[in-house]
């Protein structure tokens, strides 16, 4: 029997749908959301990313805010549009799209972003208050798996799950969102210095790919009944590949697919994050 499909897009837009009355109560209040983002240098994918955030604001009410610098832009060219963006009174909660060209410090352009409009979770304060237990943003796609799964019934609490990746974006908030108390599942963090990840995968009842490494996570290294989660974004001959191959559905009990899993997920998140923030304002 097939894998049930995990639908991000149309649990993404469930989500959306939610926000819309927190979005008009805000804009009716005077305090309409706006979401910032800055796009440097012309990565098509990125471009995609960032216009599909926008597309997904104008849906629900938010604002768009958007800044573009070029691909040699300077670190001060970067962080002088962050230092305006943390001025903007229309802009509640913003962005920097990642990656940055390599002439860009991402961490010091992280650290720059006033945490209180840290819409993607990633501020190292921000950070910090993942670790300690501490309300605040929480990046955008550890928050749409956890949300998925949450959505589906499928269970976290003293689940194994195997994350595989330890990026900043995914992998390492990842693990430490599913070792809260509330979501009690217990986490090996997997990488490329694994020595025996298919032994890992294969005790796990839930897998979330996010390697970057397409068709990684074949059927024999999945157990019977288990959710997998494709995170992974790979280009190949202008297609998105993911880390999962096809044939996994045969054996998993849910799938994220990808396209039209994780990825819509992410971008709800974000328009989350954006309205609570907004709300926190005051
Ligand atoms: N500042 C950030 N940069 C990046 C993040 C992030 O969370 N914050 N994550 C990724 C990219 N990402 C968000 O920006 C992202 C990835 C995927 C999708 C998405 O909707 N994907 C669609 C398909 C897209 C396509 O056809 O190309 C899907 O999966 O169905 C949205 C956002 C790196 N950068």
């Amino acid at each position: 029997m097939s894998a049930t499909r995990l639908d991000g897009k149309a649990t993404a837009g469930a989500i959306r749908t939610e926000l819309t009355e927190r979005v008009a109560a805000l804009t009716a209040a005077g305090r309409q959301p706006g979401l910032g983002t800055l796009l440097v240098g012309d990565d098509p994918g990125s471009r995609w990313y960032v216009n599909a955030k926008h597309s997904d604001c104008a849906q629900v009410g938010i604002a768009s805010i958007q800044h573009e610098l070029p691909a040699d832009a300077s670190q001060a060219d970067v962080l002088a549009v962050v230092a305006e963006l943390n001025a903007d009174p229309a802009c509640t909660g913003y962005i920097v799209q990642l990656p940055l060209p390599r002439q860009v410090s991402e961490a010091a352009v992280l650290e720059a972003v006033d945490p209180d409009k840290d819409a993607d979770g990633l501020h190292p304060t921000n950070l910090g208050r993942l670790v300690l237990g501490v309300p605040g943003p929480l990046p955008c796609t550890p928050l749409g798996i956890v949300e998925l799964l949450r959505r589906y019934d499928v269970p976290l609490a003293g689940a194994e799950v195997v994350v595989v990746g330890r990026g900043v974006t995914v992998g390492r908030p990842l693990g430490l969102l599913l070792t809260r108390r509330s979501e009690n599942a217990t986490v090996t963090l997997c990488h490329t210095g694994t020595r025996d990840l298919a032994a890992h995968t294969r005790a796990a009842d839930v897998v979330v790919a996010a390697a970057g490494v397409p068709g990684l996570i074949t059927a024999d290294m999945v157990k019977p009944g288990a959710a997998v989660l494709d995170v992974g974004v790979s280009r190949v001959d202008g297609k998105i590949a993911g880390d999962v191959a096809a044939e996994v559905v045969d054996v998993a009990g849910h799938v994220a697919p990808n396209p039209g899993g994780v990825g819509p997920m992410t971008r709800a998140m974000l328009l989350s994050n954006v309205v609570t923030l907004a709300e926190q304002a005051g």
